[in-house]
């Protein structure tokens, strides 16, 4: 099944058509019931708890105080209303504010003394416009430093529901344990500081009917959407079955991040694998003996995949190299020192970018160097950058960090595994490595690079549920843990085609 991530527009709009066929006031009723009751999920059975409500001017506020109301029945509920000085509430807020008002609940300005047990951030959703500042400023700095759950209603106060994005020069946002979210997931809630900002996100449609949905901007990447090229191997099979994967990089004193990407397109099941060498590099590796060291120079890149960038400097040979690479009808994956070798050369960008068939793995400095842009520019919106990546350089785009983003075309798909184990040298060169994997054994361009980027986090997680990591998670240990969940994928998904 699909996973689809809405623009703040389509959800406006997907809410003005269901809205129109509504009586007043529903969708909020349903917002406020789906959120209570996921609120008592999270208190738990009892009763009397401390549930601090902070609710904004706007319908978002609306949705808190709906939340409020319910839950005044059986928790003991302080409310802080900011009203702001605009617009008159919405015919749906002003009810919420008289419910809430008959209700138990109790009206103050100030914090409570002592933590409560669950907090209600209703302070801002879709309709934030600018940085939080006053006092919705000071009570999202003093309920971050809070130990107690925060459900998130739509989205964390301050979060820019289209890029992740904190709001602001020096914004600010809500550190949500949970958020529920209304009508669709949204891609700021899983890329960039959404990650971070949101925890547990849970979707609830409202009962509105799927027809009245439009393409959606981006996918979660799940296994669903490659799944179709998981194959159980056939009793037949010969490692020519699994195709040739040849790292290209390894600069002297950078022999390490092609044997890193080597063993993680062994690990993931490539049938031979080569560590193509710039400079003279090792006759063989001793812990991974199964990789074949060879010289880039004299390397035939029409037999293999190639990956080509770990380590691979910037010297003239390594220039060489990547041109003879291009030339190959070979499929590419390009990361690292390649990809700044062509930001600088327009020659290269061009060749590129007439030869196609390749997927780009960019972390954002990468990325803004491609695009001859600054980090924070990409950044801002991850999903614009690995869009104008694709289409620039005629190429899968992956923009990779917290939320990898992975672009072709008129297809973006946000990944939704990984953690921050991964921030350490030497793991970009093992997802190359997987996606060079994947190609090689013969998934097309966007599977090799959703699936290769999925199984990578997946990994990563996996460690980490095992206690190896995050801190002190290294990347040798991924291909290991990708070979387990590759073979996990394929038990669940695969039937025998061969
Ligand atoms: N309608 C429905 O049926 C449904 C709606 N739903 C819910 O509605 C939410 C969207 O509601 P919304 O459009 O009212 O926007 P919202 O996020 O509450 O904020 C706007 C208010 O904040 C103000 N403001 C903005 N930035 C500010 C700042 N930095 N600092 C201070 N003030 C600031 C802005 O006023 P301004 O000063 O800009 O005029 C305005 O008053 C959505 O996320 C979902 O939760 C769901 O229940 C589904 C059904
Ligand atoms: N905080 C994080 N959360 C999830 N994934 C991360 C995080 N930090 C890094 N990663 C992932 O780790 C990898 C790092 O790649 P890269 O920066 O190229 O490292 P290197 O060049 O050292 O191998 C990428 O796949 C990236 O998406
Ligand atoms: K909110």
């Amino acid at each position: 099944m699909q996973h689809p991530l809405f623009s703040v527009a389509q959800i406006r709009g997907i809410e003005r058509t269901a809205a129109a066929g509504l009586e007043p006031g529903i969708l909020m009723d349903r917002a406020g019931r789906a959120a209570a009751d996921h609120a008592a999920d999270l208190l738990g059975p009892g009763t009397g708890r401390a549930v601090l409500v902070l609710a904004g001017p706007g319908n978002n506020g609306g949705d808190a105080l709906e939340v409020a109301a319910h839950l005044a029945a059986r928790e003991q509920v302080t409310v802080i209303h900011l009203r702001g000085d605009g617009a008159q509430p919405s015919f749906e807020t002003a009810r919420a504010i008289e419910r809430a008002g008959a209700s138990s609940a109790t009206f103050t300005d100030a914090l409570p003394s002592a933590e409560p047990d669950l907090v209600i951030d209703g302070l801002f959703g879709i309709g934030l416009t600018r940085p939080l500042e006053g006092r919705g400023r000071e009570l999202v700095d003093t309920i971050n430093e809070y130990g107690c759950p925060v459900l998130a209603l739509d989205l964390p106060s301050g979060l820019d529901a289209d890029t992740g994005a904190v709001v602001g020069p020096d914004g600010i946002a809500v550190r949500a344990s949970h958020t529920i979210t209304f009508i669709g997931d949204k891609p700021g809630l899983h890329t960039n500081e959404g990650r971070e900002y949101a925890g547990q996100v849970a979707v609830v449609g409202l009962d509105i009917s799927q027809d009245q949905f439009p393409p959606a901007t981006a996918l979660l990447s799940t296994p669903d959407l490659f799944a179709h090229c998981l194959r159980a191997r056939g009793q037949n099979a010969n490692k020519g079955t699994f195709g040739n994967v040849a790292i290209v990089g390894g600069a002297h004193g950078m022999t390490g991040a092609p044997m890193l990407g080597a063993r993680a397109a062994l690990f993931t099941g490539a049938g031979r694998v080569f560590a193509a060498f710039v400079d003279p590099g090792p006759a063989y590796d001793s812990t991974q003996p199964e990789v074949m060291c060879r010289l880039a120079g004299g390397f035939d890149f029409g037999t293999a995949t190639l990956v080509l960038g770990p380590g691979m400097g910037h010297s003239p040979d390594a220039v060489r190299d990547l041109l003879r690479a291009f030339e190959s009808a070979s499929p590419l994956v390009i990361d690292a020192d390649a990809l700044n070798l062509i930001a600088n050369s327009p020659d290269l960008q061009q060749r590129l970018t007439q030869r196609g068939n390749a997927i780009l793995t960019p972390h954002p400095l990468e990325a803004a160097r491609l695009l001859g842009m600054t980090v924070p520019i990409v950044q801002a919106d991850r999903l614009a950058a690995a869009h104008e990546l694709a289409a620039r350089f005629n190429a899968v785009a992956v923009l990779k960090g917290s939320g990898t983003v992975i672009a072709h075309g008129d297809q973006v798909a946000v990944n939704s595994t990984g953690n921050p184990g991964l921030a350490t040298a030497g793991t970009g060169d093992v997802l190359a490595g997987i996606c060079g994997s994947l190609l090689a054994q013969g998934w097309p361009l966007w599977e090799a690079a959703l699936g290769g980027v999925w199984l990578h986090g997946a990994a990563a997680d996996r460690l980490v549920r095992r206690g190896i990591g995050p801190i002190g998670l290294t990347a040798g240990e991924l291909p290991l843990a990708a070979r387990a969940v590759l073979n996990e994928l394929v038990r669940r998904y695969a039937r025998r085609r061969s």
